[in-house]
């Protein structure tokens, strides 16, 4: 890497995300990850060849009512698919957006979400910004002629046959009949949402749209995507997943289920009076506390890192800014603000004893994101070898690249001041020994963002890891957490008790201080609509007729 050319810069700018990966591959010796393809053409999808666009994923094997979801989309109809915590939505979604996009071309497939994390997530962009319509406070007439007077959301718009919308529960339901009156207006087709198919997934048992808190006396002003007016003409089949694989234990399901709806029965109750104790793990790594708040986050993190002795090491991030989809290069600071969605900090700052979670799948091993473990020591990757051990996403046949990731970073240019200034010619990186008893070196590890056509925008090259005694409520939704601790006083949101407790795996991994009825809030109107819903039979596709008993109604697991 000939980093005299660039000293101390922490940007790249490159023509393209291919020009960049090739430029990564060849001059970085960074190959952990094959790049992106931007070919359209159908590709096998397996561990090494991820779709465009969309973050790559262990095998798994779609369960039937999985795969059914995946078939009704690729029939062309619009739909929601909900289920509670941990069923599989994001794995059915992500195989959904993979199949579409070699049915059709992935430009004419949008994927987005409620928010920029829940975004990158699925590999796309936020609902907002898919639009074109800034924050959306104007009226919907207002929204239209700020579109047409410009020629990229206005092409977004009629280029688009599938529109993914993940995370529905915190749309807000205004919002939703506005891009329903934009899409028909702008594309000119008076069908629902302009004739556009909608993917649209979620569960409106968990965290609502953001909207200001009412004061005592006043009116909650939270308006579900389902209470929205053009919701039923928009979304013509609902399917529920029922199998949850996150759990396994029933009772803990049960328990889930119940908290969800906002009914904990007495041996409910019973059962999460008794998770409220300590739990003593052999291997001293602690559970991840879940808090509502990110001050209470950075506060609880920061207090356990500064309390442990030896030296303090600082990794500062490698952010690449490309071109957006009309071929306009994105400003540093716009990608790097882009890429804070990542999870992935600009600075991470780590001691030898310090508990973090994996933020990256790593392939061909239990590591997932999510997986969390303890800093034992910080390692040249060569050194790790030398102990035999390997390095993040490293097989065998990885193991070279890993090892010229090192000359790269020990190039006497100054490249590797800014990465790690604590060694100047042998960059460490941290060694972390999991829960699962697995040691692994972890260097830098590309994290990108792309659009909603699937291509790349930004990439930050930072090691994998967060800090992680503690985490926030937001920052856990769509994780799996094997060890969980909870206090329930601190919450103060309809659905955030059960997505936070609803992350944990297992009773043995769960704690739950100060459990009490009024703290497992299920929103009422979310609730009357759920009930009213298993109630109606549900309007079912012609080449669905057969599969009535399966997919009764959207509410049929409320029903058992
Ligand atoms: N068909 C399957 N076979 C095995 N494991 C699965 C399957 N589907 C999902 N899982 C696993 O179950 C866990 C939860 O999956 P996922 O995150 O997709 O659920 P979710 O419904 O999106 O959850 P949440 O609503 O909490 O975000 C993950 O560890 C995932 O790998």
């Amino acid at each position: 890497m000939d980093v005299n050319k660039y000293p101390g810069a922490k940007f790249k700018s490159f023509d393209s995300s291919e020009t960049a990966w090739m430029w990564l591959t060849n001059e970085s010796g960074v190959r952990d990850t094959v790049p992106p393809s931007q070919d359209h053409a159908p590709i096998t999808y397996d561990r090494t060849t991820p779709e465009p666009g969309v973050p790559r994923q262990e095998l798994i094997e779609l369960s039937d009512e999985q795969e059914h979801v995946v078939r009704q989309c690729e029939a062309g109809h619009s739909i929601f698919f909900t289920g509670s915590a941990g069923t599989g939505k994001s794995v059915t979604l992500k195989e959904v957006i993979r199949r579409l996009r070699r049915m059709y071309s992935s430009g004419s497939v949008f994927v987005t979400a409620s928010t920029g994390i829940a975004a990158i997530n699925v590999g796309g962009t936020t609902l907002h910004s898919y639009a074109g319509i800034g924050l959306g406070k104007e009226p919907a007439e207002v929204l239209i002629k700020n579109i047409r007077k410009g020629t990229k959301a206005k092409g977004r718009w009629w280029a688009t046959r599938v529109l993914v919308i993940d995370e529905i529960s915190m749309v807000d339901g205004n919002l939703f009949d506005k891009l329903e009156q934009i899409s028909r207006a702008i594309r000119g087709n008076n069908e629902p949402f302009g004739g556009i198919q909608l993917v649209i997934c979620g569960d409106f048992f968990q965290l609502p749209p953001v909207s200001k808190a009412p004061s005592a006396g006043q009116r909650d002003t939270t308006k579900f995507a389902f209470e929205a007016e053009s919701w039923s003409r928009c979304v013509k089949q609902m399917i529920t997943l029922r199998t949850v694989f996150r759990q396994r234990d029933n009772e803990l399901i049960e328990m889930l289920d119940m908290m969800r709806m906002g009914q904990v029965d007495a041996i409910g109750l019973w059962y999460f009076r008794k998770l409220d104790r300590e739990v003593e793990y052999d291997d001293g790594i602690e559970p991840t506390e879940l808090f509502p708040l990110r001050a209470q986050v950075e506060g609880a993190n920061n207090a356990r890192l500064n309390a442990l002795p030896g030296e303090e090491l600082r990794f500062i991030a490698m952010d690449y800014a490309f071109h957006d989809m009309y071929g306009k290069s994105i400003k540093p600071e716009a990608a790097s603000k882009l890429l804070d969605d990542t999870l992935a900090p600009r600075v991470l700052t780590l001691r030898v004893g310090a508990q973090v979670m994996l933020i990256k799948n790593i392939p061909e091993t239990k590591l997932v994101n999510g997986s969390i473990g303890t800093i034992v020591s910080f390692e040249t990757t060569e050194g790790a070898y030398y102990h035999g051990i390997s390095a993040a996403g490293d097989d065998n046949s990885t193991r070279r690249e890993a090892s010229q990731l090192d000359d790269a970073n020990t190039d006497d240019s100054g490249g590797d001041l800014e990465r790690n200034p604590s060694s100047y010619t042998l960059p460490r990186w941290p060694m972390v020994k999991f829960i699962t008893g697995e040691v692994r070196i972890m260097p830098p590890m590309p994290f990108e963002v792309v659009n909603a056509h699937g291509n790349s925008e930004a990439m930050r090259q930072q090691v994998p890891l967060i800090l992680a005694w503690a985490l926030s409520i937001h920052k856990s939704q769509g994780q799996t957490l094997e060890r969980v601790k909870v206090d329930l006083n601190g919450i103060f949101e309809k659905g955030q008790a059960y997505v936070a407790v609803s992350r944990a795996t297992s009773f043995a991994g769960l704690q739950v201080k100060n459990f009490s009825q009024d703290k497992v809030m299920a929103h009422p109107r979310v609730v009357a609509w759920a009930q009213s819903i298993e109630k109606k039979p549900q309007p079912v596709a012609e080449d669905e007729m057969e599969m009535t008993s399966d997919e009764e109604g959207y509410w049929n697991e409320a029903r058992d």
